[in-house]
């Protein structure tokens, strides 16, 4: 298990669904099973559209709920002429505590390079927002073997000019496109192995207390009945739930790591 300085963190990545209104009754069922216990053993986040920050915001503050929430992208840029772009600064407005920098379908459909996802880490970080640093390899890469090198060549790009106390407020998230959706599960093994190879280029790059205090997600086709072994394994310190965390009841589940109660 992870040590206790890393809280094990359980964030819901809802993609492009839930309108505003679906949001705020998600969130309340999220908030309704919970328990205290629950939250402290785990952090919960919610990441919803742009769209619906405010209500979750607004019901998050009115009802002093723990989950925390954030947003799946932001601008590299903090404020100016940028059609259709949401700032660091407007997130950070909101009470958005986490942002996603780098998902691989921004990569794959919006053709975000290392450079633009560095910029957005560096953004979220000027505005105090954790960036959610996501990385992985596609299956092409997985079956020549060069999954490690492949992924740390991106967590190098993405962390590129921070500083050992601007890295230290990260978490990085290893999703291997191939798992993603597909309902195929990387084996705790795989997970373990690519978040291992994260930790110790985190000492390389860093120091010993980096690479310590960084929590690893995995994510890709997570679940209540895989999260178990997964979150079991040394190096991995929580979820990117997908598909699974947009069923509050499968969500829940996930977040009290695949066991029944909240104990
Ligand atoms: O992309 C993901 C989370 O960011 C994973 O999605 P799934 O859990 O639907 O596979």
């Amino acid at each position: 298990m992870s040590t206790p300085a890393r809280k094990p963190l359980m964030a819901g990545n809802w993609k492009m669904n839930l309108n505003h209104l679906e949001a705020i009754a998600h969130v309340q069922k999220l908030a309704f099973a919970l328990t205290e216990a629950d939250f402290e053993r785990v952090e919960v986040v919610v990441l919803p559209p742009f769209t619906d920050l405010r209500g979750v915001q607004t019901l998050v503050d009115a009802d002093k709920l723990r989950i925390g929430y954030g947003a799946q992208d932001l601008s590299v840029h903090d404020s100016g002429a940028y059609t259709g772009e949401i700032s660091g600064a407007m997130l950070a407005k909101l009470g958005c505590k986490y942002v996603l920098a780098g998902h691989s379908e921004r990569r794959q459909y919006h053709g975000e390079d290392d450079e633009t996802v560095n910029g957005k880490v560096k953004a979220a970080l000027r505005h105090s927002i954790t960036p959610i640093v996501c990385v992985g390899e596609g299956l092409p890469v997985r079956r020549e073997g060069r999954h490690i090198a492949f992924t740390l060549d991106q967590v190098d790009g993405a962390l590129k000019g921070l500083s050992a106390d601007e890295a230290k407020k990260i978490v990085i998230a290893y999703e291997p496109v191939w798992a993603i959706g597909t309902g195929e599960v990387a084996t705790p093994k795989d997970a373990q192995e690519v978040c291992g190879a994260i930790r110790e280029r985190l000492a390389e790059l860093y120091d010993d207390e980096v690479a310590r205090t960084v929590r690893i997600l995995y994510g890709g086709s997570v679940k209540a009945n895989n999260i178990a072994g997964i979150i079991a394994q040394p190096d991995v310190d929580g979820g990117l739930v997908g598909g699974a965390s947009l069923d509050p009841v499968e969500f829940v589940k996930i977040c009290r790591l695949g066991e029944e109660t909240s104990g």
